[in-house]
């Protein structure tokens, strides 16, 4: 094999930093813990560890070990003093040494890899030379140059990029490390101090975004995310299992993943409410109806306390009593802290009467007073325990109880609007609705302070409530965020209308928001079409300018359809999906969540096998049949739309029905068909 030409040169290094990865994997393999660990629980940790550490070391034959390849004109980091030696950086998802522990691969995260994603011909950042690389089935099959600090050199547009951009779809969601954009790349590495936020069109890489810039943080604030722990939030299990291959597929395998109502599970829900009444239930001033319900258990004392001990008794006076209650109301601690902190206080206070009267009491006598039954009593009586979930059963079921702590914060028709029209028996028999969770759980937090992680990714934040902020808000008090939305795509009665008012409600109002316009996702063509609905879904929202260079294919396809006749239209429908599945990659057939069943019929009908979102689409089942509720998040290579009419009809007004329109419009990466029988919505007309 002729070793001077580049191609042969650069496979051998792939060779070898295989081989590298290979003895790296070796070595850990190897490791004998018996002689390190005096006991099986270190033991444990330790294997456990290990056992990671080879899962992560593993050469996935079907992700390259680099993508890039990074030469700089000096060595990084010295002062480009004269003479200084220019250095080579393999860029890969992760680091690969060899056996004298020089770099062979450098993780994208790491500093000396960030010109790979920002340097550009005007700010070379110090790079002569950028190379992509091109794989075909895991073979390192070309190069692409750029000479970033050539200025003979005019800067052109890669075809590597443009071929990942439009690589076919199957299955789930896939990292893109090798093709981050600089402005991408710019919230990927923001630092771990701050939330941020990114308002972006459909397919403009906000997951991607936010997935990536887990793992950047877990990478440069591992130790301190270890401790604290990262979550990623979405709006269901079916786009979480869409996601959840992203961050194992980048070495990263501890970050949890939930949607809201996993957060607030604290009691089942059976229920559902009206949208009015889920409306204001969501709305922030709940909060404040909850926190007066919660602190109005407090009691201020009635009487004084007498501790007898031995011969003595002790007495503590209403008034000092009275300080202490209102000194702990003042301070700014959960119900139950103070409700913990109470006994000791008013212990304190026998004991200082105990050292007035020349005794010398220690730290356990002041314990044996704060668990005094008399103590204990007036504790009950003064600060007795909360249950969230009965607070908010009796505010919902009792109007007097309602009425004492929404006062001239819910009007009257508007708490007639949150209580339970029909009286319930007990707290066991509620048939909750998810609203009601969320307020269990904010009464939860009045009693006790919610555990805090490090970072949260907020996926699809649009469509929370303002209490449901709050409830992702209180997961990262002491922590930071990454809040992912798209205003037109906010598909809730409660949809957020503004991102500073969204920002307020999560306790993160100092966040920079940022807007993300280039799409990678919907071929001009479709995002042509699908934007004519923005001036009434979202007005003042700039379209999406796709980036993709294939026209892809669009078609908009009548149908005819009689009421007795359902069966020929269904047919034509599974047609276009037909048509579609002959080529390469995913197909979705997209419809109001009312025409999926009958759709699902046809298709059995009809012997053509279908998925349900969140099933994997493989190389022999690529049809998925998806009802309109759960598009969103979701992108296949080819979509068939069924009757935009009834899409917007399955909604409670036109212009969620709209929002929910412009969801389904843009979830295919190569071409779309929209078939109707009905006509279709006046706002797609041209
Ligand atoms: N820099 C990039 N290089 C290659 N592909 C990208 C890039 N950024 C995003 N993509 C791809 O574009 C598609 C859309 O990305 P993603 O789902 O993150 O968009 P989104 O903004 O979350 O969309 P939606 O609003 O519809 O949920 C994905 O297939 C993603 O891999």
């Amino acid at each position: 094999m002729p070793s001077d030409d580049p191609l042969s040169r650069e496979r051998a290094h792939l060779a070898d930093s295989r081989a590298a990865l290979r003895s790296m994997r070796e070595d850990v393999q190897s490791l004998d813990i018996r002689d390190v660990t005096a006991n099986w629980v270190n033991a444990e940790v330790l294997t456990r560890q290990i056992d990671e550490r080879i899962k992560a070391l593993a050469d996935l034959s079907h992700t390259p070990l680099f993508f890039g390849r990074l030469d700089y004109l000096h060595a990084p980091g010295a002062e480009q003093a004269e003479g200084a030696e220019g250095e080579r950086f393999y860029i890969g998802r992760r680091h690969v040494h060899d056996a004298g522990g020089d770099p062979m691969v450098i993780d994208w995260r790491a500093p000396v890899s960030q010109p790979f994603y920002r340097a550009s011909k005007k700010t070379p950042l110090d790079i002569a030379l950028r190379r992509r690389f091109g794989y075909t089935g895991g073979d390192l099959t070309a190069y692409e140059d750029e000479h970033l600090s050539d200025p003979a050199e005019t800067a052109g547009t890669s075809k590597l990029l443009q071929q990942e951009i439009e690589r076919p779809r199957v299955g789930p969601m896939r990292d893109i490390v090798a093709t981050i954009q600089p402005e991408q790349d710019e919230i990927v590495r923001s630092g771990l101090g701050g939330t941020v936020c990114v308002q972006g069109g459909p397919g403009t890489g906000k997951t991607a975004v936010g997935l990536h810039r887990v793992a950047y943080l877990l990478y440069a604030h591992r130790d301190r995310l270890a401790r604290t722990g990262t979550l990623v939030i979405g709006p269901n299990a079916s786009f979480l299992h869409y996601i959840e291959q992203v961050l194992p597929a980048l070495g990263e395998l501890e970050v949890k993943q939930a949607t809201v109502a996993d957060l607030v599970a604290h009691v089942e829900v059976r229920g559902a409410d009206e949208a009015a009444t889920a409306v204001l239930k969501g709305d922030a001033r709940m909060a404040e109806v909850l926190r007066r319900a919660v602190r109005a258990h407090v009691t201020l004392p009635t009487e004084q306390v007498v501790v007898v001990r031995g011969s003595r008794r002790w007495r503590v006076p209403e008034y000092e009593l009275t300080a202490i209650v209102q000194e702990l109301l003042d301070r700014d601690i959960r119900y139950g802290a103070a409700r913990d902190a109470l006994p000791q206080r008013i212990a304190h206070a026998v004991l200082v009467q105990m050292e007035r009267a020349g005794e010398a009491p220690d730290d356990r006598v002041q314990d044996a007073v704060a668990r005094n039954p008399a103590v204990k009593a007036a504790v009950k009586a003064i600060w007795p325990p909360v249950d969230p979930a009965k607070l908010v059963f009796r505010l919902l079921s009792d109007a007097d109880f309602l009425a004492l702590h929404a006062e001239g914060v819910l009007s009257e028709d508007e708490q007639e609007t949150i209580r339970w029209a029909k009286p319930v028996r007990s707290v066991k028999s509620v048939k909750w609705a998810a609203a009601d969770a969320v307020l269990i759980d904010e009464a939860t937090d009045l009693v006790q302070r919610t555990h805090s992680l490090g970072h949260v990714v907020l996926d699809e934040a649009q469509d929370l409530s303002p209490m449901q902020y709050r409830a992702v808000g209180r997961r990262c008090t002491t922590g930071s965020a990454t809040v992912l939305g798209d205003l037109a795509q906010g598909t809730t009665p409660w949809a957020t209308r503004s991102w500073e008012e969204a920002l307020a409600h999560l306790g993160k109002s100092e966040a920079v928001v940022e807007e993300l316009t280039a799409g990678f996702r919907v071929p001009t063509d479709v995002i042509t079409y699908a934007s004519r609905l923005l001036p009434h879904i979202a007005p003042g929202l700039a379209p999406v300018a796709s980036v993709r260079e294939n026209p892809g294919f669009f078609e908009v396809r009548a149908i005819r359809e009689t009421a007795a006749d359902t069966t020929a239209a269904a047919a034509e429908v599974i047609a276009a999906c037909e048509e579609l599945l002959a080529r390469e990659g995913s197909v979705g057939l997209i419809a109001a969540d009312g025409r999926v069943p009958g759709l699902a019929e046809a298709l059995a009908k009809a012997g053509v096998s279908h998925l349900a979102p969140g099933e994997e689409t493989t190389a022999s089942a690529r049809l998925t049949l998806v009802p309109a509720s759960l598009a969103k998040g979701l992108e296949y290579d080819y979509v068939v739309l069924d009757e935009p009419r009834a899409v917007v009809d399955g909604e409670p007004d036109e212009r969620t029905g709209l929002r929910r329109l412009y969801v389904t419009l843009t979830r295919a990466v190569s071409g779309l068909i929209v078939t109707h029988a009905d006509a279709l919505p006046a706002q797609l007309e041209g």
